[in-house]
């Protein structure tokens, strides 16, 4: 048999993204370079009509050519092997995919050094998790745009559908530009995750919430502007009792993991001297949470514990709450889009921001309903600097930055540890500054160091003698 496309690596995504192709009436042929996994994946894949090849020589063989072939193995050294053992196999015009979270600078090196052989190299960010994977993820490819149209069809096919029916795939740019664009959405995702936890923890600490009541109150505003995936889960979770009866959540380690894409959307903010508060902040946030010793000491030798909140409403602090979390995702989102900006400026990518936020609008962990507002922002003006300037945003953020500033207070007042939602509180009172402190910074520079500095009423650069 002729198969239409090989997926190498029959991990968990390499498994489903096999059978969802195949479901889709493509024919697949796997590969896996471990006997054992081979043997193990046959009958489960053999049922949804996926051959295993025994040999990389078999595999390759039965390829129509030129070749398309997804890699779903562990980024980094485990793929720059694979793509060694590959490609001897190769002939120029065949295609190489990277669907594994791979750093885009290694992308990059690998799209470059394939080109040389004339082998294209697309570098796709595949977002949706193992379930995702099987009934259809978010996918974002990078790399030569004819190799991208040679495997569009199968990529359409397999993706996630938005309500409105259109694929949430589409080509983002050349060489690294899709693992790019598939690690904004992990930092974002951070931001997102972190805000959540953050309200379940003034719900649950400063207003004393059972989880069932808190699971009702994510329930509800599911059904508003905050719809989306990660609230629906958080629902979920606050419910979710064992065999004994007891909430799963309240016997979770407060430690969190971190595979590394959170840090690395981090430091590109930093690299290209963007701000990514809201990300950087909740990386930090797991770093903390993993010094759980430490936190001990510290919190036995200060013996301050978090308080009830004892003025206001329930009801209206909720509603407050709901507002502030939906600003501070906002917040989050416009510095994640402005990073992208920034990026595909200077990667020269020409990133298409609108159509980034429709491809994750279904099938990724961060899908909402928001992201059609993000695309109907960028519409409206496709070189917007900032989310912020949009006037459905700006109407949002102005009813709504009171709910935060109360949010803010509440948890500073009662000791309650809200790091994302602060760090939005101030993105906003920073942006909207039209002076901020940093007059003051150039001064301090140029006196200790004659850094120089420029001045507003005259153009140039200068320098005072200070002493
Ligand atoms: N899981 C998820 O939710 C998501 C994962 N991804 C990315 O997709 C890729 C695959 O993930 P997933 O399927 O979960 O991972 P798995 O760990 O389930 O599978 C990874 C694949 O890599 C192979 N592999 C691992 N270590 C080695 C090694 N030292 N030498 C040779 N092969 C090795 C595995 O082979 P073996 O089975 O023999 O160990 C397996 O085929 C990763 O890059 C991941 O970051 C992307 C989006 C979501
Ligand atoms: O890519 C993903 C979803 O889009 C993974 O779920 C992500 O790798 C999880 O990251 P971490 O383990 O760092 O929380």
């Amino acid at each position: 048999m002729i198969y239409d496309i090989g997926v190498v690596g029959l991990g968990v995504m390499g498994t489903n993204i096999a059978k969802n192709m195949s479901r889709n009436g493509f024919k697949v042929v796997t590969f896996d370079f471990y006997d054992d996994v081979r043997e193990n994946r046959t009958a489960e894949l053999k049922a949804e009509n996926v051959d295993v090849a025994s040999s990389m020589e078999t595999f390759i063989d039965s390829l129509k050519k030129p070749r398309n072939i997804l890699l779903l193995v562990k980024a980094g050294e485990v793929t720059d092997m694979t793509i060694e053992q590959i490609v001897p196999h190769l002939v120029e015009g065949d295609t190489l995919i990277d669907g594994g979270n791979e750093q885009y600078e290694n992308t990059r090196r690998r799209n470059l050094a394939l080109t040389e052989k004339g082998i294209n190299f697309i570098g796709m960010g595949v977002s949706g998790g193992e379930e995702g994977a099987l009934n259809g993820p978010s996918l974002m490819p990078g790399g030569q745009r004819e190799a991208y149209d040679n495997v569009s069809d199968i990529l359409e096919k397999i993706a996630a559908k938005a309500d409105d029916g259109k694929p949430c795939v589409t080509y983002i740019g050349s060489d690294g530009s899709g693992h790019y664009v598939k690690m904004i959405h992990n930092g974002i995702e951070y931001a997102d995750m972190e805000l959540i936890a953050e309200t379940y923890y003034f719900m649950k600490h400063g207003l004393g919430m059972s989880n069932k009541e808190m699971s009702a109150v994510f329930d509800e505003w599911n059904k508003g502007d905050l719809n989306s995936y990660l609230i629906e889960i958080t629902a979920r979770i606050l419910e979710f009792k064992d065999e004994e009866g007891n909430y799963v959540l309240d016997l979770i380690l407060d430690k969190a993991g971190q595979k590394g894409t959170g840090k690395w959307t981090g430091i590109e903010g930093l690299k290209l001297g963007i701000p990514l508060s809201l990300v950087t902040d909740s990386v930090f946030v797991r770093c903390l949470s993993s010094l759980v010793e430490e936190r001990k000491l510290v919190s036995e030798a200060y013996d301050s514990q978090i308080k009830t909140i004892s003025s206001g409403d329930k009801a209206s602090i909720l509603e407050d709450l709901k507002n502030a979390l939906y600003i501070s995702k906002l917040m989050s989102y416009s510095q994640g889009f402005r990073l992208l900006r920034e990026a595909g400026s200077i990667y020269d990518w020409n990133l298409k921001l609108g159509e980034i936020s429709m491809i994750w609008r279904k099938g990724c962990i961060i899908r909402a309903q928001f992201l059609e507002e993000i695309n109907r922002a960028y519409e409206n003006t496709p070189d917007l600097s900032n989310l912020l300037l949009d006037d459905y945003f700006r109407n949002v953020v102005k009813n709504s930055h009171p709910s935060l500033r109360k949010i803010g207070i509440l948890a500073i007042e009662n000791e309650i540890p809200m790091p994302a939602f602060l760090s939005a509180l101030s993105y906003f009172d920073s942006m909207k500054q039209e002076r901020v402190s940093s007059n003051m910074i150039q001064a301090q520079r140029d006196y200790f160091g004659a850094h120089t500095y420029e001045r507003i009423d005259q153009p140039g650069v200068f320098h005072t003698d200070w002493q």
